[in-house]
């Protein structure tokens, strides 16, 4: 496996007026695997906890975080030098926001850099070229991020990535922003990168763009990844669909133009013990007020006391 999240919980830690300490759980006991050449999607609504599970792969979370669980690539441990050593070379991230590019350097050279290992005039060649794979002229280069449009900045962080050569790549709302052409092409984009035996994770709220490309579906809700299914499993009346929330998702699509689900995603503010979906859910029951362990089956894996 390339990458395997295991058992990854993250939080934070805060202190409120009266140095009262305040510590929350954001991310609930995340399990998720990425074979080589494999796009898989991971869907959330906002605050579901999607940028945080990518930041927590790269380990670039705030100060006052917390994580719990292991992180393995190639089956080594993602932590100190190692970690170290991955970041940009073996796995890159697109981040969702374009202030991820460094305001004082030209285009240019941010993305010249990504091209390790080769030589400067090397680097700046291959830089330019990834940039006509991105649509973005040669004049790109010269100019500093203020000077991007917010689509251009994002067409420079995934060419970026693509010329890291990296064999994961973390697309964190890859599309956002794009028209529909654009979203298109970053679509291929990253079907190309896996189809060269990269791992992508693709980090979205569009459940259209993730089960266009995605080989699997991870569903996040509220820091709690409650299904991973397999993309051929979203048909039908979604009856290949273990989790009562994916089930809502699916049908909810226009094109299945069934009814939305009442009620929102609860906030980690307030969180109520067991299930989280518990009080949406037409399934609940008596067993809900406890989590629900992840039951695996050869479709995918759910956390769902009542599915199965
Ligand atoms: N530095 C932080 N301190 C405290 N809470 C945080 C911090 N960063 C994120 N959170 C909380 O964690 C939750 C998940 O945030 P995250 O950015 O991962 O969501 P997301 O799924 O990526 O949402 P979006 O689709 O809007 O990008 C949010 O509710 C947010 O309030
Ligand atoms: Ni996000």
């Amino acid at each position: 496996m390339l990458l395997e999240v295991k058992n990854y919980s993250l939080g934070f830690v805060q202190y409120t007026a009266g140095l009262k300490r305040r510590n929350f759980t954001v991310l609930r006991e995340m399990n998720l695997a990425v074979a080589p050449g494999e796009i898989v999607a991971v869907f959330g609504a906002s605050g579901s906890g999607k940028s945080l599970l990518a930041h927590g792969i790269f380990g670039i979370l705030p100060e006052n975080a917390w994580a719990a669980g292991e992180i393995r690539l190639g089956g080594e441990l993602l932590l100190g030098d190692r970690l170290e050593r991955a970041r940009g070379r073996e796995m890159a991230l697109i981040p969702q926001s374009v202030d991820f590019l460094d305001p004082l350097m030209k285009v240019g050279r941010q993305v010249a850099d990504a091209a390790r290992g080769a030589g400067r005039g090397e680097r700046k060649k291959r830089a330019e070229a990834v940039l006509a794979r991105y649509g973005l002229s040669p004049a790109v280069m010269g100019m500093y991020p203020f000077e991007l449009s917010g689509g251009m900045a994002r067409r420079v962080l995934a060419a970026s990535a693509f010329l890291s050569g990296a064999k994961l790549i973390v697309a964190d709302e890859p599309t956002t922003g794009l028209h529909e052409a654009a979203v298109r092409e970053e679509m291929r984009h990253l079907a190309e990168l896996a189809e060269d035996g990269a791992g992508v994770i693709m980090i979205t709220h569009d459940m259209n763009a993730a089960l266009r490309s995605a080989h699997r579906v991870a569903v996040l809700y509220a820091g709690t990844i409650v299904e991973v299914a397999r993309r051929e499993a979203f048909a039908g009346t979604g009856e290949a669909l273990m989790h009562p929330y994916t089930r809502a998702l699916w049908r909810a699509l226009p094109m299945n133009a069934f009814e939305g689900l009442p009620g929102t995603q609860p906030s980690h503010l307030s969180p109520e013990a067991g299930c989280p979906f518990a009080p949406r859910c037409s399934l609940r029951d008596g067993r809900c007020g406890e989590v629900p362990p992840v039951t695996v089956w050869e479709g995918g894996e759910f956390r769902c006391w009542a599915a199965g």
